[in-house]
């Protein structure tokens, strides 16, 4: 490869991502890299490092060591510019909790530069789409649901019209219609050409959308690469157990019941 290859055609690139709380490793020297028109899945069991590495790959969290760009650019060293092709969804997204979902649209669009008609346009359709419009257009943020959040904030990722969206369990907590409707803004999303790499515990969606699958566990990636390959002749779920092991013991819980 040309040593001086400046990575503006790789979606998202991340290099020997290493996040430590106090003695314990949350990411080790993690690499990833996302290709454009790619829906990249993340799996791995509870406190595998997942949401940790997101953090440090969109410049929420300050890793350790290593790097991560979104499409060459750094995202420590310009953070404006990499935002700007990027919308994020974090775990425990802090939103404005005073805010109806119009207003906090309207407010992230005036943010990001977005011209106020296209906002206005935009906002409107993103709360029909995710049915935060009608009867629960007067409610505030404070009083959303979990799922209602999880819609909200992909609202606010998807507004500015990034190139790579970064999704920490998009579909967790949302109904089953909801689910239907993202994962058609997902699929159509990388259909034209964007980017995608989320985390899931849901299988059998990443399974359906997504064409490359890293499984992490204990702060590694321990299996990368295109979906086929990574499953094998199995499904994901047994690639998944054999990758990351069943504890041969279970308590039994002899007190219940
Ligand atoms: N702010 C923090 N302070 C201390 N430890 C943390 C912090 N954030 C994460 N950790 C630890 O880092 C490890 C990885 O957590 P992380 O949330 O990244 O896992 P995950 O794969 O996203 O898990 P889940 O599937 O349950 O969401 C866990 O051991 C967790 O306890």
């Amino acid at each position: 490869m040309n040593p001086h290859h400046d990575h503006t055609d790789t979606a998202l690139r991340v290099r020997g991502i290493r996040r430590v709380f106090g003695s314990s490793v949350a990411v080790d020297s993690v690499d990833l890299t996302v290709s454009p028109a790619s829906f990249y899945g993340l799996v791995g069991p509870n406190g595998a490092g997942k949401s940790t590495l997101i953090g440090c790959a969109v410049g929420l969290d300050r890793p350790d060591a290593g790097t991560s760009s979104v499409f060459g650019v750094d995202v420590w060293d310009n953070p404006l510019e990499a935002r700007r092709q990027l919308g994020v969804l974090p775990d425990n997204l802090a939103l404005p909790e005073y805010l109806s979902g119009r207003e906090l649209l309207h407010y992230w669009g005036q943010l990001h530069g977005i011209d106020a008609e296209q906002v206005k346009s935009r906002a409107g359709e993103l709360l029909t789409l995710f049915e935060l419009d009608g009867s629960v257009e007067q409610t505030l943020i404070i009083d959303y649901s979990t799922g209602m959040r999880k819609k909200i904030g992909l609202a606010v990722a998807l507004l500015h019209s990034p190139r790579l969206l970064v999704l920490d369990e998009p579909f967790e907590a949302v109904d089953p219609v909801s689910a239907i409707t993202i994962r058609r803004i997902l699929e159509q999303f990388v259909h034209t050409g964007g980017s995608i790499i989320m985390s899931s515990h849901s299988m059998s969606l990443v399974e359906q959308l997504c064409d490359t699958v890293a499984i992490m566990a204990n702060g590694r990636v321990a299996i990368e690469g295109p979906l086929d390959d990574v499953r094998a002749t199995d499904t994901l779920e047994d690639a998944f157990i054999r990758t990351v092991g069943v504890p041969q013991q279970g308590g039994n819980l002899s007190w219940l019941g």
